[in-house]
């Protein structure tokens, strides 16, 4: 152990980490700067970090795992009302609303340090706040918004059914209004009409935003969504007409009380209908405001764009605590006589780590370039623009779907890159990894969201058939009618173009799997459906190739004025990326591309002396994502590296050592020992 000052403290840092953080090479403030989106942005986040963390009010005792499901909801909803009046009394006035957003990533990350899992405010926060935002008229947008951000109701999102949760037109729930009272009646006539799933509706909201089949003079016009009060605001009884609890056990999000729901013809006033898209007159006449029918969907569009971010920041968490604890564990021989190396410096160990750190990078600078893309699309959306919802719709169905994927594996190798301890809770591993795990399934499924994205490429291809012009994330398509395969291009933007020959390659062969078997007789849906792997397949080489592009050149903006380590090491991290995923998909290359096997051999060679290279920076670059260990909440991770210390510590806070003997050893085992059992 070595004593340093940080932040004004005295601490001991593990004597690995302090030669490690010597070795780095790169201005580590740089990077978190590039990371955090400015300079401003950090200062910023730390500020907030301070004003949120520093009086410990977010530190549990005892940790979690020991308390009952009970204990623990209602730790968290204690823990819920610190965070949430933070936010509201100090940080929505330093900062202002409009410049920072409820839904900020900073906030985000603060709540970590509050909560093991999650708060059951995730989905006010996350889903009610911000349909609230999407789908309200002017004047209804009044009434609710302010309630809602000053938690005088809180709320959630309740779609999904025990029947449907993918096929939202299904779902059975019905609104049909009654023009005599001048009110829409919900009701759930099956037991798959119950809602179920949605979180903080177990016991925590008071309101919630339902999506139900509407009705009105005898017609179901689809699904819309209502503002229902499902709670007494004082007394927080159900209501006449409301059935709701708790859905049970869950592998994760264990304190978010996610919810079933069950009305009986329960009343709510027609006002309460959100009205932004479509509204309901008094005496019950129908009228379509918006021009894209699927607006009301844009709760979940902006959730998986807030996802990729989300899955930016899990991922970082992970990789901080493997590779801080690759460089303090030592372990084997593998020459005689020489001291046990960091299992940092094992080729195979660089191999799992690195690329968890360059997938960090890109996920986060993608998720920056799709956060602008949306909100660009919702300026269209405002001015009556809405030819490129379209887009935006694929994009953030195949980034969600394949970032969350993505993020779940990486986190689960970080956890086997950590060996036995990182399979104790107290790594954190484990609840990074359930949270992360659910994502892959919650608004929208991974293969549901990339069948999505194909719809769109397919009917892409079609236009670029017809040699007529495609917006800019499919322009590659342009250049798939070129016949002669081009000479391999090992650069970083040879890869680039030659895995959005494979994408191409991929819808291609999707395209004529489907006029095949149109030929052979079956209609387009049945030939859709029988072409349904490959067109998953297709859909994630082409996000893939926007990840990659993404990526390259937000590195190369990003970076254009840093200093010129900063810039190398990015750029190293970025070139890993790439020849990592060529590597992986040596297959897809071999049938698209031109590579040979001794281009195959030249990319492992490159792949190899790239680890290398980044290997004296890797405390560096984990150090760089700036992650507070309040907010890591791991043995295996802190700052100090502590690792052992922490374990043991951690390790005597069990409620098993309170005691020298268990009384289920003079109760059961003994006397089964015995022979008196
Ligand atoms: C800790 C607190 C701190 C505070 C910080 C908070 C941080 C917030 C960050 C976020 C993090 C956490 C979030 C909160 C946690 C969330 C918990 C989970 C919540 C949920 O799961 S809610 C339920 C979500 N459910 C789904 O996603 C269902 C998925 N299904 C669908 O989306 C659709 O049904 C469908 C699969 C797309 C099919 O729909 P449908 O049958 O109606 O449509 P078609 O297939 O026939 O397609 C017709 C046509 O429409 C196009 N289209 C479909 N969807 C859209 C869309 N959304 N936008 C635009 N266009 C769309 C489709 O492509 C077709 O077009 P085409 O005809 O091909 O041209
Ligand atoms: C932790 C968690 C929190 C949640 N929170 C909320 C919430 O707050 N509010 C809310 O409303 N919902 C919530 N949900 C529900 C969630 O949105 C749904 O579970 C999700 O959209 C998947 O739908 P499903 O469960 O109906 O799966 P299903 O659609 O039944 O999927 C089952 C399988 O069928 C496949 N499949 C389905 N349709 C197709 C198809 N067309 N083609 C090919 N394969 C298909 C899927 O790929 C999957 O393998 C939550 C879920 C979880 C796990």
């Amino acid at each position: 152990m070595k004593i340093k000052m940080l932040a004004g403290k005295t601490i001991e840092i593990n004597v690995d980490l302090v030669k490690e953080r010597a070795k780095c090479n790169f201005n580590i403030r740089e990077v978190t700067h590039i990371l955090d989106g400015g300079e401003k942005n950090t200062i910023q986040r730390k500020k907030i970090e301070d004003i949120s963390l520093n009086d410990g009010q977010s530190r549990d005792v005892i940790p979690e795992e020991y308390l009952s499901p009970k204990e623990r909801y209602e730790n968290a909803v204690k823990k819920s009302c610190i965070y949430a009046r933070i936010i509201k009394t100090e940080l929505m006035n330093m900062t202002g609303l409009e410049t920072l957003g409820f839904n900020s990533p900073v906030f985000r990350r603060i709540a970590d340090a509050y909560f093991k899992e999650v708060t059951p405010l995730l989905a006010h926060f996350g889903m009610f706040v911000p349909t609230i935002m999407g789908q309200c008229t002017p004047e209804q947008l009044a009434h609710w918004l302010p309630r809602a951000l000053n938690f005088e109701i809180v709320g959630t999102y309740v779609q999904t059914e025990l029947g449907h949760g993918t096929f939202i037109r299904g779902l059975e729930t019905t609104a049909t209004y009654d023009p005599q009272t001048e009110e829409f009646v919900l009701h759930s006539p099956t037991l798959s009409s119950y809602k179920w799933w949605a979180g903080g509706l177990g016991k925590t909201v008071n309101y919630c935003v339902v999506v139900a089949q509407l009705y009105t003079k005898g017609v179901c016009h689809g699904v819309h969504t209502f503002i229902v009060q499902i709670r007494d605001e004082e007394t927080h009884m159900p209501l006449p007409g409301i059935r709701v609890g708790d859905i049970g056990p869950k592998m994760g999000y264990n304190t978010g009380d996610n919810g079933f729901l069950v009305f009986n013809h329960h009343r709510i006033p027609r006002e309460n209908m959100m009205m932004k898209n479509a509204q309901v007159l008094k005496d019950g006449t129908y009228v379509k405001v918006a021009r894209h029918e699927k607006l009301t969907y844009g709760t979940m569009v902006y959730v998986r764009v807030m996802l990729v971010n989300e899955m930016a920041f899990n991922l970082a968490k992970a990789v901080t605590i493997a590779v801080r604890y690759s460089a303090v564990r030592r372990q084997s021989q593998p020459k005689p006589n020489q001291p046990e190396p960091q299992v940092l410096d094992y080729l195979t160990q660089q191999h799992k780590l690195f690329i968890c750190i360059a997938t960090a990078h890109a996920l986060q600078f993608t998720s920056d370039w799709l956060y602008k893309t949306f909100t660009s699309v919702l300026a269209d959306i405002r001015d009556d623009k809405i030819d490129t919802l379209p887009e935006l719709h694929a994009l953030s169905s195949c980034l969600k779907a394949i970032c969350t994927s993505d993020c779940a594996a990486f986190i689960e190798i970080c956890r086997f890159a950590c060996g036995g301890h990182g399979y104790m809770a107290s790594s954190n591993l484990s609840m990074i990894y359930s949270y992360v795990s659910a994502t892959r399934t919650y608004e929208g499924d991974y293969t549901v969201l990339l069948l999505q994205t194909a719809r769109f490429l397919v009917k892409a291809w079609e236009q670029v058939e017809k040699r007529r012009p495609v917006t800019s994330t499919i322009s590659y398509l342009s250049h798939a009618f070129d016949k002669l395969k081009k000479p391999w291009d090992g650069s970083n933007e040879g890869i680039i173009r030659a895995f959005q020959r494979v994408a191409a390659g991929k819808i291609s062969a999707c395209i004529n799997c489907i006029r095949y078997h149109q030929k052979s007789g079956k209609d387009f849906e049945d030939a859709w459906q029988l072409t349904t792997i490959q067109l998953v397949a297709a859909a994630e080489a082409h996000c893939r190739a926007v990840i990659y592009d993404t990526y390259y050149n937000e590195t190369i903006r990003l970076t254009a004025s840093s200093s010129p380590n900063v810039k190398s090491v990015m750029e190293q991290l970025c070139t890993l990326y790439l020849l990592y995923w060529s590597l992986e998909r040596t297959g897809d290359l071999l049938r698209f591309t031109s590579l040979s096997e001794k281009d195959i051999f030249d990319l492992q060679q490159r792949y190899e002396k790239m680890l290398a290279v980044i290997r004296p920076n890797a405390v560096g670059l984990v150090d760089a994502f700036d992650i507070r260990d309040e907010i890591l909440n791991s043995t295996l991770g802190a700052y100090d590296g502590r690792v052992y210390e922490r374990l043991m510590e951690e390790a005597l806070k069990s409620p098993l050592n309170a005691e020298p003997v268990n009384s289920s050893f003079h109760k059961h085992l003994k006397p089964f020992m015995q022979g008196k059992l």
